[in-house]
């Protein structure tokens, strides 16, 4: 049994290029697209099976990476764009008529802030970092994407990519937020490594 996981992974992992320094990406609409422009490489490239995350049809996982704020710009259409959950913490904003999701935004305080999230398979250049992980496969169950008798297949189509899969964000990304929270909190403990 094989899983659509998302057509850039389905066939294995091409590495990006260290030194590719940004590209444009656009909407799938034929007239008029929303494009926007990224002046670096995105980091943290990763699979998303979580329900919020755009994904391309058929797909199980979205493929999604982050890039500084100040790196991006909208350079067509931005009229077309719309919030699609102004309550989530990622503001995603997605092209009007054809739905596929340009960029996400985070707008309140958070261990992410300062960071938007993108999807270079909207982009035509080469060299954007590959998929480093796999997150949130379990709520492929959830969506119906998946059987909870299948998930283990997924995580092996997956490991046998050469990723790791979790069922939350990574652990270097969750200790991010734990960090973040912990500060908030005044209570992080210094390190007596
Ligand atoms: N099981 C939930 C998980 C959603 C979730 O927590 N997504 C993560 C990964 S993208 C997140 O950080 N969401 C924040 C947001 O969407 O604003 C779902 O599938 O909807
Ligand atoms: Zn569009
Ligand atoms: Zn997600």
């Amino acid at each position: 049994m094989s899983f659509n996981l998302h057509p850039v992974i389905n066939n294995g992992i091409s590495k990006g290029d260290p030194s590719f320094s940004g590209g444009s990406l656009h909407c799938h609409c034929k007239a008029s697209p929303v494009t926007i422009s990224l002046t670096s490489n995105i980091s943290h490239n990763h699979a998303c099976g979580c329900s919020k995350c755009w994904k391309p049809s058929g797909a199980i996982f979205s493929i999604v990476g982050v890039v500084p704020r100040g790196s991006l710009s909208v350079t067509s259409g931005n009229e077309k764009l719309f919030v699609v959950d102004s309550t989530a913490v990622i503001r995603r904003h997605a092209c009007k008529e054809c739905k596929v999701h340009l960029f996400g935004r985070i707008e309140q305080e958070h261990a992410f802030y300062g960071l938007d999230f993108v999807h270079v398979e909207l982009s035509e250049e080469k060299g954007w970092q590959e998929v480093q992980f796999a997150a949130f496969v379990s709520s492929t169950i959830e969506q119906g994407l998946v059987a909870a008798e299948e998930a283990d297949l997924v995580r092996g189509q997956i490991k046998k990519l050469g990723l790791e899969t979790y069922d939350a964000l990574s652990p270097g990304l969750m200790d991010a937020i734990a960090v973040f929270t912990a500060k908030k909190n005044g209570v992080l403990r210094e390190s007596k490594l």
